[in-house]
């Protein structure tokens, strides 16, 4: 999954990848996330007028949220906007991470078959398997311009400027591992979002009695801000909120299998397996967390078993779609920014109903590392609230006023 020189994903040596991480994870902070939730709400604000539409109509949520998180992604890591959400269509790069995924996908598991593709002189063949190149070059330039317009130590509100402050103290990436890492983070950091919102809005739309437990949560708690702009620390206070968004993450983890780990040279003890020294082995989130003794009818979507008490032990052990130890996530804290953000930003606006063309049968989970429906999208009704009962009059012209001013750097 990772563009070369090895970056984040790919870096086997422990020490190294350690180190990597440690000059990586501190742009995720919760302050400097913080810092960055204008950019993150002018994102979901060209998110939500992308939704303005006819309600006989249906969305293709899986496009939306994926452009979304692309365009936030986009900005806050090559300072670049892309403006995916408002063009309404996937720009070349994402087709190149698509690409770049998939011959990864090849490159682990049958990596002579990956040399041979590789060197088939086809034009299309070469599309596919030079993906990971284009996105390193298109990486290349947006850093090199980024540095150009802002500097090396900007004030700007992005997540870049964090990347590049173990530069100002000499401990740094080399600019070409830096911008092989924001390539990374680029890709890591969209199609995890926008399936996770995917599989979320689908279960509303099924379960549509917490849609109106979420509205309840938000009217008590946010009242007239339920519509934004919204306060970092009201995000963190809206279990209901939460229970949604864990309970899909629990059902639909979006990287269902971990990449791949290599055991050590003298084997590994797991319990009573013996697994044989430098054997590739990965744990399965998917099964994790569908284990029925910790989650009883594992396969249902039902939110209230976050709220009814304490989760239990098992619970905490085998719930980790973000994965957990010294290669988890570092992206969760942004990650549960966006979801939250989207569920307030539509919920507060829409009723989202179920259209007949969107089945289980055409959102039956494809595995391609990350988890796309079958069909390739997620189409849903979303229908205005009617003014008074939940949603205020449209406040979108206040709303990108203080966007804008405090955006304004
Ligand atoms: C709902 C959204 C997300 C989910 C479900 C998710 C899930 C995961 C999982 C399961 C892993 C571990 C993979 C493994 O063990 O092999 C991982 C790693 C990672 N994620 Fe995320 N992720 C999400 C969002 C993000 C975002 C927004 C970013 C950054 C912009 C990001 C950046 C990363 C990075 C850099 C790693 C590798 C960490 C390392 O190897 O040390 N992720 N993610």
């Amino acid at each position: 999954m990772s563009l070369p020189p090895h970056g984040i994903f790919s870096l086997r040596n422990k020490a190294a990848h350690s180190q990597r991480r440690g000059l990586l994870s501190h742009a995720f902070s919760q302050q400097n996330i913080n810092d960055c939730m204008p950019i993150i709400e002018q994102k979901l604000d060209s998110l939500l007028r992308s939704f303005n539409c006819d309600t006989s109509q249906t969305v293709d949520v899986f496009l939306r949220f994926r452009l979304f998180a692309f365009d936030v992604v986009g900005e806050l890591f090559l300072g670049t906007s892309f403006g995916a959400s408002e063009a309404g269509t996937a720009p070349e790069y994402l087709h190149d991470v698509d690409r770049q995924f998939l011959f990864s996908g090849i490159k682990f598991n049958f990596p002579l078959l990956a040399t041979f593709l590789s060197q088939i002189p086809l034009s299309s063949m070469k599309t596919f398997t030079q993906g990971g190149e284009r996105l390193a070059q298109f990486g290349n330039s947006a850093f090199q311009e980024y540095i150009q317009r802002y500097g090396r130590d900007s004030k700007r509100r992005d997540l870049l400027t964090k990347v590049l402050v173990p530069q100002q103290k000499g401990k740094a990436m080399t600019d070409r591992e830096t911008y092989v890492e924001v390539g990374n983070l680029v890709a890591a950091g969209t199609d995890t979002t926008s399936t996770t919102l995917t599989y979320l809005f689908w279960s509303l739309a099924r379960f549509p009695e917490w849609q109106n437990h979420v509205r309840k949560e938000m009217h008590e708690k946010l009242g007239r801000a339920a519509q934004g702009p919204y306060e970092m620390q009201a995000l963190n206070g809206l279990p209901v909120v939460d229970a949604v968004i864990n309970e899909a993450l629990r059902l639909y983890p979006a990287a269902p299998a971990s990449l791949p780990r290599v055991t050590p040279q003298e084997g590994w003890q797991w319990n009573a397996y013996t697994i044989p020294p430098e054997a590739s082995c990965r744990a399965f989130l998917h099964t994790a967390t569908r284990d029925p003794i910790a989650f009883p009818d594992p396969d249902v979507f039902l939110p209230g078993r976050w709220l009814e008490a304490e989760p239990t032990t098992s619970m905490k052990t085998l719930f980790m779609p973000f994965s957990k130890g010294t290669r988890a996530c570092i992206g969760k804290s942004l990650a549960m920014v966006e979801l939250r953000l989207v569920v307030l930003g539509l919920l507060s606006r829409y009723e989202v109903k179920l259209p007949p063309q969107t089945t289980e049968e055409s959102m039956e989970i494809r595995d391609h590392f990350l988890v796309m429906p079958k069909s390739g999208k997620c189409e849903l009704i979303f229908e205005p609230l009617p003014e008074g009962r939940w949603r205020r009059p449209d406040q979108t012209p206040d709303r990108r006023r203080l966007i804008t001013a405090q955006y304004d750097l």
